[in-house]
């Protein structure tokens, strides 16, 4: 339990009871819990907010001794109070773990260049190592010529896609299993709204998970911010007078994400625990199991047709399991092709500036968009 009556700095008098402390009940109250509304002085929220990121690390035992954990730095404030409040647990509590910040730089200038200056001042002021790697040096393209020749519509698809295969390759590169970011209750809220609303069920049962990891690949992901609301962690950052990168993106949100964001942020002026409500329902739906996949029955007649060249089978999609390699690239991918390669061949195809609402070519940028949204990952 924390007790500090005894700090002089913080020592109040003539104070009505409901001034007071809802925890301490000995300082003033200056902080009403997004989370619960509880009306709680600066030390006490410092530490029910960490202690509660302290027990979410140890009841889903995120890390072990002696492990090397890479933390997905932005820059922005999620990050960047993710790297501050790992460093300080981690010597508070005796993790043992070794941390490093890892960024990608998407090569957005105006946006990226300038959270990097400020990872790089984090980077001074927890004394942590840092890695960079940029998409120019893993696929010859920023963000800024993407969005040139793709448009901005879909510009977080691809770097969504880019993104996520940059910082494993950055892990691995550096001998991580482990990358942890700052991805939060709201977001993650906001996810499960958006896969109810799309009814992509097989999205929506691994979008409430701790820890991911992709069968075959040596990188698993977690969000030790899971339990942490958005509001909660600007707060830290600002009573810490943490040192980060507030501008949004320079180019849009992914639009359906925005409107989830908007209806969950309309939610929770009326009953803030519906941020955390929606992540337990969805941890605690139950999906039918999925049916067997249909093997196909190789007949007298089907095999005549397939030594004739009828065979229209053979068009199938092919099963990769996870753990295979890219044919492209070589990095772990669960399809024949990885995603970013998908991708990039699109773009290499649309350099000639197709737009994604006229492109109608049949190897533009869009298309391939289309046909990533109908493989299976
Ligand atoms: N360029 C990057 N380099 C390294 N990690 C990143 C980068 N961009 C995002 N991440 C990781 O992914 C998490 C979610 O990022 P996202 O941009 O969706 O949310 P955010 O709320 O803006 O996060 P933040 O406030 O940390 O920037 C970040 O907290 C960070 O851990």
């Amino acid at each position: 339990m924390f007790v500090a009556p005894s700090d002089p700095t913080n020592k109040v008098k003539n104070l009505k009871l409901s001034q007071l402390c809802e925890l301490c009940h000995s300082r003033k109250a200056i902080i009403k819990r997004p989370k619960n509304l509880q009306k709680i002085c600066k030390l006490c929220f410092f530490h029910v907010f960490e202690t509660e990121i302290h027990n979410t690390i140890v009841d889903n035992k995120l890390f072990y001794r002696g492990e090397k954990v890479a933390v997905g730095a932005s820059g922005g404030k999620d990050s960047t109070v993710l790297a501050c409040i790992l460093k300080l647990l981690n010597e508070r509590y005796d993790y043992g773990i070794e941390l490093v910040l890892l960024s990608i730089d998407e090569g957005i200038v105006g946006y990226r260049d300038h959270s990097l200056a400020t990872v790089k001042r984090n980077q001074q002021q927890y004394n942590l190592p840092l890695e960079i790697f940029s998409y120019q040096e893993l696929y010859n393209w920023t963000m800024d010529e993407i969005v040139e020749v793709a448009g901005i519509r879909n510009s977080c698809t691809y770097c969504g896609v880019f993104r996520r295969q940059a910082l494993d390759r950055g892990a691995a590169k550096l001998g991580i299993k482990h990358v942890v970011t700052g991805h939060n209750a709201d977001d993650m809220a906001e996810t499960v709204l958006m896969n109810i609303l799309r009814g992509d069920v097989a999205r929506l049962e691994k979008s409430t998970a701790i820890m991911t990891t992709s069968k075959g690949s040596p990188i698993k992901r977690s969000k030790p911010f899971k339990y942490s609301y958005q509001k909660e962690i600007v707060l830290y950052a600002h009573y810490k007078k943490l040192d980060y990168f507030s501008t949004e993106c320079s180019y849009a949100p992914e639009a359906f994400r925005g409107t989830a964001r908007e209806l969950m942020k309309n939610l929770e002026a009326i009953r803030p625990s519906c941020i955390i409500d929606i992540i337990y329902s969805g941890e605690g739906l139950v999906l039918k199991p999925k049916k067997p996949k249909r093997q196909t029955v190789v007949t007298k007649n089907s095999s005549k047709k397939m030594k004739e060249g009828n065979n229209t089978t053979s068009a199938k999609k092919t099963e990769f399991v996870d753990g295979n390699r890219c044919e492209k690239c070589g990095y772990l991918s669960s399809n024949k092709i990885c995603k970013a390669c998908m991708l990039l061949e699109g773009l290499e195809n649309s350099r000639a500036k197709i737009s994604i609402e006229n492109d109608t070519s049949a190897d533009g940028a869009a298309k391939t968009l289309r046909t990533l949204e109908n493989l299976t990952f």
